[in-house]
């Protein structure tokens, strides 16, 4: 099978851009998962910025052992292996950022819709889901050797499952016009290469002040696992770590899988 001709102006408009990710590029029809392709080529000396885009995967994977669920052709479901120096208490700052650089692809292509980022590793369009982020990191010894961000977009997907579909949205709901899928994946890749390594070498700093200003969760109700305390988000720090402030208004600080919300959607 031929991949969708929506996908072939990629390289041409990275190259014309001077964008330093992104190549070389393979395009799949299928694969298990692209982070599976990344993290494989990555062990045979993959150069950093070396891309894998899938139409399909047959075990696409989020966070905390969840699926990632894309119908055949109609998204975009991306891994980058990125080879830049990143101490590891940053690599949850990783997620963020690529989940800012993906909102901001977004953004610019739905510029009517209020598109933020769902602490940790979620961008989110009025309270659902529109793309996740899952970075994945190779250490040698102590040192990250080789670091795969994972970003799937639901793109053109215009119904969803039973089960998601409260949770979940499309860029293409978002539009009047069919979303241009190549416009998509070399923002986000232009987002990635500006922003990754700078926040991998001087932390959240360079971002902060984007980040926050695009915070989905701030002033919403959420609940710390495992002891159950509700509180409401504030923010989040230079540090990556979403601000909970209690009833008696003391300002805790929770990495990232500490937190859920206390209802589905926004
Ligand atoms: O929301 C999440 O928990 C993260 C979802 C990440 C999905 C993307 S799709 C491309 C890449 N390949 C995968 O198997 N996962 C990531």
């Amino acid at each position: 099978m031929t991949v969708a001709s929506d996908l072939l102006p990629i390289p041409a408009l990275l190259r014309q851009r001077g964008i330093a990710l992104g190549g070389p590029l393979t395009v799949l029809e299928e694969t298990t998962s692209t982070n599976d392709e990344a993290k494989r080529a990555a062990k045979v000396g993959a150069p950093h910025g070396a891309t894998w885009i899938s139409e399909s995967q047959t075990a696409g994977r989020g966070r905390q052992g969840r699926q990632w669920i894309s119908p055949r052709g109609e998204n975009v479901l991306l891994s980058v292996l990125a080879r830049i120096p990143c101490p590891p208490p940053r690599l949850p700052l990783l997620s963020l950022v690529a989940g800012l650089a993906s909102r901001d692809a977004i953004a610019r292509a739905a510029p009517e819709a209020d598109v933020r980022v769902k602490w940790p590793n979620d961008v989110v369009i009025d309270g659902r889901k529109v793309s996740g982020v899952l970075v994945e990191a190779q250490f040698a010894a102590s040192h990250v050797e080789s670091l795969v961000i994972g970003v799937g977009m639901n793109v053109h997907t215009r119904v969803f499952p039973e089960a998601i579909a409260n949770l979940a949205t499309s860029v293409a709901l978002h539009t009047a016009a069919l979303p241009d899928r190549a416009a998509l994946v070399v923002d986000l890749l232009e987002g990635l290469a500006r922003d990754l390594p700078l926040v991998a070498a001087h932390g959240l700093g360079p971002v902060h002040e984007r980040l926050v200003a695009v915070d989905a969760l701030r002033g919403r109700r959420v609940c710390s696992d495992p002891s159950g305390t509700f509180g409401i988000a504030d923010g989040i720090d230079i540090e990556g770590r979403l601000l909970v402030r209690d009833e008696h208004g003391n300002v805790q600080r929770y990495v990232a899988g500490e937190i859920h919300l206390v209802s589905g959607i926004l």
